[in-house]
Parts: structure tokens; C-alpha cells; sequence
């Protein structure tokens, strides 16, 4: 069954939507944090602690899992869901974006992108076909496109190069798949921060008429404002009735705020890793649990969480786990980020219905500190 939105609501003030995002593996309220579990997990989270927090969707690695176990071991053990043990919806990134990030020593033609390998620096090669036949042995509900993701800055010729290869790696996505998996694919759009080149991606993979668009080559060192931008210019290009993911964001401000320029879907490794690094998410700001001044403070992370840390452990035993490498640390801080997530998109969502997203975003920024 094809991946689609059914768009309940388009707030009166904003670009800001309510939706239902309908998939093989369940139906996701948008707009909607997809938690990241890279290599098959999300990090020392259960499958039922994730549905627990609300999570309907998570993303996974074609890069990673490609490396390791490969996939053909995963389309052994009945696919990625039956392997992790997830019966909710799965994502998986087409692995352009981490051979440019993590690998070293690549190099990128037309055929695809040749790499070493982070675990034994053998070499390794990743083309559209082989990134795509990777995603569906996996039996991923939502494929993206094998891509590059411009980097930043780019100038305007290496940018225009860039998207139009996307563009034709896409077609070539496209043929792998049958008909029917074609209703798992969706396209990145590209361009940099060029508003002309933003365009022409747009229009370039648009005209493919896929289930879901995402809006890549953001987040990227770009500052805030000039995504933001390059946002406002460029979801209007995309179709009202097809979901739109804007890939690698955010912080809860970047979340709100791409949230009111129309973006349907997001995801992000900051606050699973920060919380394992005993940062915590709070609506007052980041808190740094394992600073010397949470030692005596045997009150919660955040009195109004509803989250199973917040409502049984203190911040003193908080920082004491994260100080002495307690795995136990790691789970509690990451439970609390998840769920202040899943809870800042459902209120985000419930300000949509009624018409007060404006207002939520002004108390919002105000209490976490980012209106003075
Ligand atoms: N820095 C933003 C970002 C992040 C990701 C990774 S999103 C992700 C990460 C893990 C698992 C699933 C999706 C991207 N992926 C692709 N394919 N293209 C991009 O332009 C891009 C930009």
C-alpha cells in the first residue's frame, strides 16, 4: 500500500499542517520527530520503551547496515522489522549523506560513490541501484533517494552539477524499483542556498510525481536564519498533498519553525546523542545534568514531564550515573528526550487545531529562552 497524508487541517496564519501520515506499517499524526536508531536500534531503547514514548515511526542506515550485518542478512532474518523487533513504520536514509560524512578518501562519479568502509577501510561502492535493491531488502515502509547532499558552502556551479546528478540518480532510483515499491520512494531536493537552483531541484523531482518529497541540504553549517530562508522559498514548491520531510533537523526552536513553513516530518541525532552525553531537553532550555550544580538537586529534569525519569529519578542521581558511565544514565536521559519530543510535537500539533500556533511559538521561544 502506497505511503500518503491525508492533510486534516492548514493552519489560517501559517503554512503549518495536521495530518495523517498513512503507511504500510501504521498511521503517523503529523507533524511528526522520527527518532533516528541508525544501526538497527535506536540507542538503548527497547521497541516497546520507543511505542511507550509515542514513537509510530523510526529511521535506520542504509549506509551502516550495508557495512554491517549487510543486507542480505537482514532479508534473511525476514527483513528490518522482524529483525529489530519494530513492528511501527521504518525510514531508511539512502546512505549518500553518510559516505559524505563519515567516510573519508571517497570519490563520486556518475556511476555512484566509491569509499572505504569506517569499520576496515575496505573499499566500498554505493550507486543509486545498488542503494536503493540495499533499502528494499531491508523492507524499509519509506525509501529515500540515493542523493548527494551539497555540501556548505557550495558554490553556484558545483551546487547546479550536484542537484541535476541528484536528479538523474533519482531517475535511476525510480527504475530499480517495481511499480509497486515506487510508492515508497521519495525524492530530495537539493540546490544549496540557491533560490534558482532550489527551483529547478524542485521542479526536476517533483515532475516524477512521488509519494513524499524531502527537503535535503539543510542543516548542514548553514546559520539558522538562512534555512529558514531557503525553507520559505522553497516547500511552497512542493505539492500540498504529498508529505514533506526536511532531513536532519532539529532543535526543538528549528522544529517549531519548520513546522510553520509547512514541513510535515523531521529527524534528528542530537537529542538521543546529547542525552547520552547527560544533556537533557527541557520547555526551559538545555540542562546539563552532569554539571557540578545538579549534584544536590534531588528534584526531577523537568517537574512537567510525564516521562517515566522525570517522574521517578533526580537530577543528583541523574549526573551520579552519567558520571560514573552508568548505562543506566543512558537510558533515563535518553527516555526523557524522546518523550519531550514526541510531547513538544503534540502540542505543536494541538496549537494547529486550534489555531494558536503563532502564540504557542512566542511562549515557547519565551520560556526556553530564546525570546529575552
Ligand atoms: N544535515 C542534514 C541532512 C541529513 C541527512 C540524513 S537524514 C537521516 C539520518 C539517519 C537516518 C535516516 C535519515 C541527509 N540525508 C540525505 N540523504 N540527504 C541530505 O541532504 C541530508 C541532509
Amino acid at each position: 500500500m502506497a505511503v500518503r497524508i491525508e492533510v486534516l487541517k492548514e493552519d489560517n496564519r501559517t503554512r503549518a499542517r495536521l495530518g495523517k501520515l498513512h503507511t504500510p506499517h501504521g498511521v503517523i499524526e503529523t507533524p511528526v520527530f522520527m527518532p533516528v536508531g541508525t544501526q538497527a536500534t535506536v540507542k538503548t531503547m527497547t521497541p516497546e520503551e520507543l511505542k511507550d514514548l509515542g514513537a509510530g515511526i523510526i529511521l535506520s542506515n542504509t549506509y551502516h547496515l550495508f557495512l554491517r550485518p549487510g543486507h542480505e542478512l537482514i532479508r534473511e532474518a525476514g527483513g528490518l522489522h522482524a529483525f529489530m523487533h519494530w513492528d511501527g513504520a521504518i525510514l531508511t536514509d539512502s546512505g549518500g549523506f553518510q559516505v559524505f560524512s563519515l567516510g573519508d578518501l571517497r570519490k563520486i562519479t556518475e556511476e555512484g560513490v566509491e569509499f572505504r568502509s569506517h569499520l576496515d577501510g575496505s573499499k566500498k561502492f554505493l550507486s543509486p541501484e545498488i542503494a536503493t535493491q540495499v533499502q528494499m531488502a531491508l523492507g524499509s515502509d519509506i525509501v529515500m533517494a540515493f542523493d548527494e547532499c551539497t555540501p556548505y558552502p557550495a558554490t553556484r556551479d558545483y551546487a547546479k552539477a550536484s542537484l541535476e546528478r541528484t536528479t538523474r540518480w533519482l531517475k535511476r532510483c525510480q527504475e530499480t524499483l517495481t511499480t509497486t515499491d515506487r510508492q515508497a520512494l521519495f525524492g530530495i531536493v537539493q540546490g544549496s542556498m540557491y533560490e534558482d537552483l532550489r527551483k529547478q531541484s524542485a521542479a526536476e523531482i517533483t515532475e516524477l510525481d512521488l509519494p513524499g518529497y524531502a527537503v535535503g541540504g539543510l542543516s548542514v553549517g548553514e546559520p539558522k536564519e538562512l534555512m529558514y530562508e531557503v525553507l520559505d522559498y522553497t516547500v511552497p514548491l512542493l505539492p500540498k498533498d504529498k508529505p514533506r520531510y526536511l532531513m536532519g533537523v532539529g532543535s526543538p526552536d528549528a522544529l517549531i519553525e519548520g513546522v510553520m513553513r509547512g514541513i510535515d516530518m523531521f529527524d534528528c541525532v542530537l537529542p538521543t546523542r546529547i542525552a547520552r552525553n547527560g544533556t537533557a531537553l527541557t520547555r526551559y532550555g538545555k540542562l546539563v545534568v552532569r554539571n557540578a550544580e545538579s549534584a544536590h538537586d534531588f528534584s526531577p529534569i523537568d517537574p512537567t514531564c510525564d516521562c517515566y525519569t522525570c517522574k521517578n529519578y533526580s537530577r543528583a542521581y541523574l549526573r551520579h550515573l552519567i558520571k560514573a558511565d552508568e548505562i543506566l544514565g543512558l537510558r533515563l536521559m535518553t527516555i526523557h528526550n524522546l518523550r519531550f519530543l514526541t510531547n513538544l510535537m503534540s502540542e505543536i500539533r494541538a496549537a494547529i487545531k486550534e489555531n494558536r500556533l503563532p502564540e504557542y511559538r512566542e511562549k515557547f521561544f519565551y520560556e526556553y529562552g530564546y525570546l529575552k
